[in-house]
C-alpha cells in the first residue's frame, strides 16, 4: 500500500462507524479529505448525514462533492468528528496544525461527543515533538508572544526554532485571520504541562497538542489498519 492508500484505508475504517443521521465534525488535511470523497459516495447512496467543516477548504470540498454542511452554531453539539493528525502517541495525545486549521479542529471536536483520528502510521510516535508543534498567535505583538512561547518552552527545558509559517509570498494567515508559529522544540515529554503553559499566554489562540480529545485512532499500515481505543 502507498501512503495514499493508507489515508483511504484509515478513512474507509472510520467510515464503519459513521452511522446514519450523525452530526458530524469533518476534519482539515489529505487524510480527512479521503474521507470526505467516501462519505460523498455515500450522501449519495442516500445516507444521512450533517456535516461540520473544520476549515474552509474542507468545506469547499464538501461543498463540491455534495456533503451536506451546517455551521457549528446551527449544530452546537456534535455526535462524532473524524479527522487527521500530524503525530499520535500511545496515549491518543495528538500534534494537529500542520494544515492550519488547529483551531477550528479543536473547537469541533471538543463540541463533539467522540473524536476519531485517522492516519497512516507513519504518525504514530513514541514522544510527541518530532513534528513542529503549530502555536496560532494573534498578529497583535506577535513578537513580544513569540518571546513568551520561547521562555514558557526554556521553563520546560525545551528549546528550538520558532519559525513564522509562511505562504506563498507572505505570512500564512489561518481561517480565524491569526498567524502560526512552529516551534521545533524536539521531543515533548510532558506535552500537557506545555500546553497549559502556552495556554496562559494572551497572545497564543490555540496550539496543535490535542490532549484528551481523542476516542479512537484507525492507524493504515502496508498490512491494513488497527483500531486504538482511548484508555478509560
Ligand atoms: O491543520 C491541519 C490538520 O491538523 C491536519 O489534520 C493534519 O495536519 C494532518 O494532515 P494530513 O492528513 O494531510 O497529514
Amino acid at each position: 500500500m502507498d501512503a495514499r492508500e493508507m489515508k483511504i484505508k484509515a478513512a474507509a475504517v472510520a467510515l464503519g462507524f459513521v452511522e446514519d443521521g450523525m452530526r458530524l465534525g469533518i476534519g482539515t488535511g489529505s487524510t480527512a479529505e479521503e474521507f470526505v470523497r467516501l462519505l460523498a459516495e455515500k450522501v449519495a447512496g442516500g445516507f444521512k448525514v450533517q456535516g461540520v467543516p473544520t476549515s474552509e477548504r474542507t468545506a469547499r470540498l464538501c461543498l463540491e462533492l455534495g456533503v451536506p454542511l451546517k455551521s457549528l452554531d446551527e449544530l452546537p453539539e456534535l455526535d462524532l468528528t473524524v479527522d487527521g493528525a500530524d503525530e499520535v502517541d500511545s496515549a491518543l495525545r495528538l500534534v494537529k496544525g500542520g494544515g492550519g486549521a488547529l483551531l477550528r479542529e479543536k473547537i469541533v471536536a471538543s463540541a463533539s461527543e467522540r473524536m476519531i483520528v485517522i492516519a497512516d502510521e507513519t504518525k504514530l510516535v513514541e514522544t510527541l515533538g518530532k513534528f513542529p508543534l503549530p502555536v496560532e498567535v494573534n498578529p497583535f505583538g506577535l513578537a513580544a508572544t513569540r518571546i513568551a512561547v520561547e521562555k514558557a518552552a526554556a521553563r520546560l527545558g525545551l528549546s528550538g526554532e520558532i519559525r513564522l509559517r509562511q505562504s506563498g509570498d507572505g505570512v500564512f494567515v489561518t481561517d480565524g485571520g491569526h498567524y502560526i508559529l512552529d516551534a521545533s522544540f524536539g521531543r515533548i515529554p510532558d506535552a500537557e504541562a506545555l500546553s497549559d503553559a502556552l495556554h496562559a499566554i494572551p497572545g497564543v489562540v490555540e496550539h496543535g497538542l490535542f490532549i484528551g480529545l481523542a476516542d479512537a485512532a484507525v492507524i493504515a499500515g502496508a498490512e491494513g489498519a488497527t483500531v486504538i481505543e482511548a484508555e478509560g
